[in-house]
């Protein structure tokens, strides 16, 4: 990981509380780089989300979950300032699995995000931005004829392109994305990849995905979590062709069988990771 932090994560624990106390993350000091991709990868129940969303403060809408540890967006703690919560959610964009466009036309479903951040003048800048950002997740072709149209009557693929609109449109400094394509169709799927492909070299991303492939293509950086636990931190090539921890060995191992040896595993080839929870 070479270039400055965009987001650095120091000793953060998450748990959470009730009859049964569950340490979903333990103690992870990592850095984000700025202006690249890094995918959380991990098995089922391995503390992935827990991490993504404790990245801009989203656990405290839960009553249940105790928070340990710092994490800075750039040199600025995000748990320990005065700046209201909604405002580091705005700084730290997050997009989730699933699609869900606003009950507005396609137009504001991104003006939505430009009005909150409020930085144009006038209708026709307003008009500029939509379009803007409609440009930036490649679907202004496909919608410019029928802007005012409902957001919801676009396919998935094409609504979460539109969610990635809205969320840049108050112009986030991280975007956080949890598993963005794991409910498209395969071709929505490569689209939305083609458009965060694109995004990373302007943004600094940060991804859960379940798919090994999608990393290999899409990430310069990766994180494996196992258990709550960072186990290996570092960049794709190294992070697959040459893991360090026997735990990362064994994973992309286990991975590397799945998806080029289709005669021992009946396991789908797009390879979610089927490995051990951590439940
Ligand atoms: N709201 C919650 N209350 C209690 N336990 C939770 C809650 N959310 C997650 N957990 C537990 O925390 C651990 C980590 O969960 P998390 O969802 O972060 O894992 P994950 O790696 O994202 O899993 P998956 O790949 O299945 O989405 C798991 O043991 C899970 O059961």
């Amino acid at each position: 990981m070479t270039s400055k932090p965009a987001l650095t994560t120091n000793e953060l624990s998450v748990t959470y509380t009730g009859n049964e106390d569950v340490e979903a993350l333990k103690n992870v000091s990592l850095e984000f780089p700025s202006n690249q991709l890094t995918a959380i990868i991990g098995p089922s129940g391995c503390g992935k989300s827990t991490l993504l969303k404790s990245l801009n403060r989203l656990h405290e809408i839960q009553p249940n979950v105790d928070i340990d540890g710092d994490v800075y967006l750039g040199e600025e703690p995000i748990y320990d300032t005065d700046e209201p919560a909604p405002e580091i959610r705005r700084r730290i964009g997050y997009v989730p699995q699933t699609p869900t466009a606003l009950p507005l036309s396609i137009y504001d479903n991104v003006a939505y995000g430009a009005k909150i951040h409020g930085n144009y003048e006038d209708k026709d800048e307003l008009d500029d931005i939509v379009e803007s950002y409609l440009r930036k997740v490649n679907l202004w072709d496909e919608v410019k004829d029928r802007l005012s149209t409902p957001g919801a009557e676009l396919s998935t693929g094409q609504i979460q392109r539109l969610c990635l609109a809205r969320s840049l449109a108050v112009e986030p400094e991280v975007l956080l994305c949890d598993e963005v394509t794991s409910a498209l169709d395969p071709v929505s799927a490569e689209t939305v990849e083609e458009t965060l492909a694109d995004l990373k070299e302007e943004y600094t991303i940060i991804m859960v995905t379940h798919s090994m492939d999608q990393a290999k293509r899409l990430a310069d950086d990766v994180v494996f979590l196992y258990l709550g636990d960072l186990i290996e931190a570092n960049d794709t090539r190294s992070f697959f062709e040459n893991p360090q921890n026997e735990r990362t060995k064994e994973f992309v191992k286990g991975h590397t069988a799945v998806e080029y040896d289709d005669s021992e595993d009946e396991t789908d080839s797009n390879t979610k990771v089927d490995t051990p929870t951590a439940e």
